[in-house]
């Protein structure tokens, strides 16, 4: 994102400037107070708007099926099954349902969902259906997958599963990942780099590194991971002009 700025209506002035650069591969988490233009910043990139100001720009080829979103809810058609619905984004682009089963399969295996293809939605639970939904988002290959505040709605347990099970399949993918968050403990454990965001306009503030050589539960008990936590919590904290 090159000086990207979003004006709504004329009047709200929803990002100014934001600058950001992603490497191929990169966990990058996009933190901050609600309303400083996180999502627009998710849109703007997926390219469902266009920004008013500056430029979003690929390097090399680029087309629809590079991207898979997941938004906080699931978002899953109730009338349809677990494989219809991981069948959608093939579906949009003319792919026929017996030509694809291989492919949606591997979707739900990984996501662990592979004996559930004739499920229904409404027999699932609230993680089930968010991996339905991480499938469906992966079913196109993307080479960069955009999450906005994917695991908001979880419980702590199921969320923290859901966290190392996202952290594994990127590993296995290697696909760069956007991932939108409220939570400090979150972005520190998840991200390569978390980017705090500013509100009023919303623009990047700040921006933090994140090493760790393992992320699993030695990490998340660590001194390493509480002064990650605090660091990130104290560049929030001047974004949002608190002390
Ligand atoms: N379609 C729209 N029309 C007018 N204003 C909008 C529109 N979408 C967002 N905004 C405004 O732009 C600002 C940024 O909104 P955005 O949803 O991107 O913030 P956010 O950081 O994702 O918030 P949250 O964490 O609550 O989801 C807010 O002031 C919001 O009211």
């Amino acid at each position: 994102m090159d000086g990207v700025g979003k004006v709504f209506a004329g009047e709200v002035t929803a990002l100014s400037d934001m600058n950001l650069t992603l490497a191929e591969g990169e966990f990058v988490s996009l933190l901050g107070p609600s309303g400083c233009g996180k999502s627009t910043a998710l849109r703007l990139i997926a390219g469902l708007m266009q920004p008013t100001t500056g430029k979003v720009s690929w390097q090399g080829r680029h087309d629809t099926g590079d991207l898979g979103v997941v938004f906080q809810e699931p978002t899953l058609m109730p009338w349809a099954t677990v494989e219809k619905n991981v069948w959608l984004p093939l579906r949009l682009r003319g792919e026929k349902l017996d030509a694809m089963r291989p492919r949606i399969r591997e979707a739900l295996d990984m996501v662990g969902l592979g004996k559930f293809a004739n499920a229904y939605p409404r027999e699932l639970s609230g993680g089930m259906k968010m991996r339905v939904s991480i499938a469906r988002a992966l079913v196109t290959q993307p080479r960069l997958i955009l999450m906005d505040e994917p695991f908001a709605a979880l419980d702590e347990i199921t969320r923290n599963r859901m966290n190392d099970d996202l952290l594994a399949l990127r590993g296995r993918l290697g696909c760069t990942v956007i991932f939108v968050t409220h939570s400090v403990f979150e972005s520190v454990y998840l991200s390569d780099r978390i980017v705090v965001m500013a509100p009023r306009p919303g623009r990047v503030a700040e921006e933090v590194t994140v090493t760790a050589a393992n992320r699993d539960q030695d990490f998340r008990t660590s001194a390493d991971y509480a002064g990650l936590c605090r660091a990130v919590s104290a560049a929030l904290s001047r974004a949002t002009g608190d002390t």
